[in-house]
Order: structure tokens, then C-alpha cells, then sequence
């Protein structure tokens, strides 16, 4: 029986490619560098900020000054158009919804930087949904593929990886659940593949907001 799922933020519960896109462009666009379309983005995020500036500039300018110089640029234009655009997925608010009445305790699990996760949940969802835990990339905590933050949020709800679920858009998140033995449910609506999700080790595949409740109700 499900007690805890776990969810992915970008590309699974919201859809942020596009300010995230405006905001990167916008830091290469101080900083003289060449901007990318929206599509690029798709694979840029996935693995954090850090990761997202180091994919975004030229190949032989991807050092710390620029990587720092554009994290300046993008925080200062993000932090505040981060709701631009970004939107919950259609059906996703019924699904935490309908989790929260059945007793399923929610959490986040995200490679976004605290500040902004926080924000943004709080923001789109907080009102009618209660969190067991928000977590997003913090200073000195390992990034999801990285177990640490799962660990974290078990611990918090205090419920085993068995009674858990985690569902994600990515390779990455996959292989969150992977190692951290829960039970994956990649959802196709987000950045990725249905392939990628697959070979990653999805056990599961979600094609509309619906499926996640089946899936749970089957589990
Ligand atoms: O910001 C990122 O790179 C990815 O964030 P996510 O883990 O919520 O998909």
C-alpha cells in the first residue's frame, strides 16, 4: 500500500521550460554568449543550475567565471519571472488532491535550488495541498541521482521506501528511485522520452495525470 509519493518538480508537477528558458537566454544575453531554443532546454535541465549554465554555453566557454557569471544574470531575472509562463500540469492538482484525501502524504524531491522549489510550490499548490517535505538542491547535499534526498524525506514521513512511490520526467529521476529502491513512475507530459523513462528503469509509465492514481490504487 502506498503511504508516501514522491514527486519531481520540473517537468512532472510544473512546466517551467519556458521561464527557464527566457531567464538562461536572458544571463547569455548579458553575458554575449549565443541564447538556444526552448526545445534545447528540454535537456539542459535536469541536474541543477550549476549543470544547466555549464550545457547552455559554448562548449569552450563552460569555466567557473562564466558558470558564476551567468548564475548572477539568471538569478536576478528568475527569481523574479519564475511564474511567467510556468504552469501546473492539466490534472495534476486533481492527483494531489485525491492523494491528500486518501491519506498519501506528498512530497517533493527537486534538483532546483531551494529557494525557488519552495516558491514555486508554495506558490502554485500551497493553498490546498499540505507537504510532508519540499526539497530542492541545497549547498553541500548531493543531487538527485543521488539517494541522500529521498533518504531524507523517508525519513521525514517516516514511512520505508516499500510504501513509497516516486514519480519523475527524467532519466535522472528514475534513477533517484532506482537507487534509492523505490517503485519509479516516469510520466511522458514533461521534458523527456517515454524511451529515455524506460531505459532508465521506469517500472512504470504514466501517459495522462489519471494514470498515476491507477497505478497507485494497483500497488
Ligand atoms: O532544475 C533542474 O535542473 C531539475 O529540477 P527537477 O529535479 O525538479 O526536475
Amino acid at each position: 500500500m502506498i503511504k508516501l509519493a514522491i514527486f519531481d518538480l520540473d517537468g512532472t508537477l510544473l512546466n517551467t521550460i519556458e521561464d527557464l528558458a527566457e531567464s538562461t537566454n536572458y544571463a547569455l544575453e548579458q553575458c554575449g554568449f549565443p541564447k538556444h531554443n526552448i526545445k534545447e532546454y528540454n535537456y539542459f535541465v535536469g541536474n541543477g543550475i550549476k549543470k544547466l549554465f555549464e550545457r547552455a554555453l559554448p562548449q569552450k566557454e563552460r569555466n567557473e567565471t562564466n558558470i558564476n557569471l551567468i548564475r548572477k544574470h539568471f538569478l536576478y531575472h528568475y527569481n523574479t519571472h519564475n511564474t511567467n509562463h510556468t504552469r501546473p500540469y492539466p490534472g495534476i492538482n486533481d492527483v494531489l488532491i485525491q492523494m491528500q484525501q486518501s491519506g498519501i502524504l506528498i512530497a517533493v524531491a527537486s534538483n532546483k535550488y531551494q529557494e525557488a522549489t519552495e516558491n514555486l510550490i508554495h506558490f502554485y499548490f500551497g493553498k490546498h495541498i499540505n507537504f510532508i517535505a519540499i526539497l530542492g538542491q541545497r549547498e553541500g547535499i548531493p543531487t538527485k541521482p543521488d539517494p541522500f534526498i529521498v533518504t531524507e524525506i523517508l525519513n521525514k514521513a517516516n514511512v520505508s521506501a516499500n510504501n513509497s512511490i516516486y514519480i519523475g520526467d527524467s532519466n535522472v529521476d528514475m534513477e533517484t528511485a532506482k537507487s534509492s529502491n523505490i517503485i519509479s513512475v516516469g510520466v511522458t507530459w514533461g521534458f523527456r522520452t517515454e524511451k529515455e523513462l524506460l531505459e532508465s528503469g521506469a517500472n512504470y509509465i504514466a501517459h495522462n495525470t489519471k494514470d498515476i492514481i491507477n497505478i497507485c490504487q494497483k500497488l
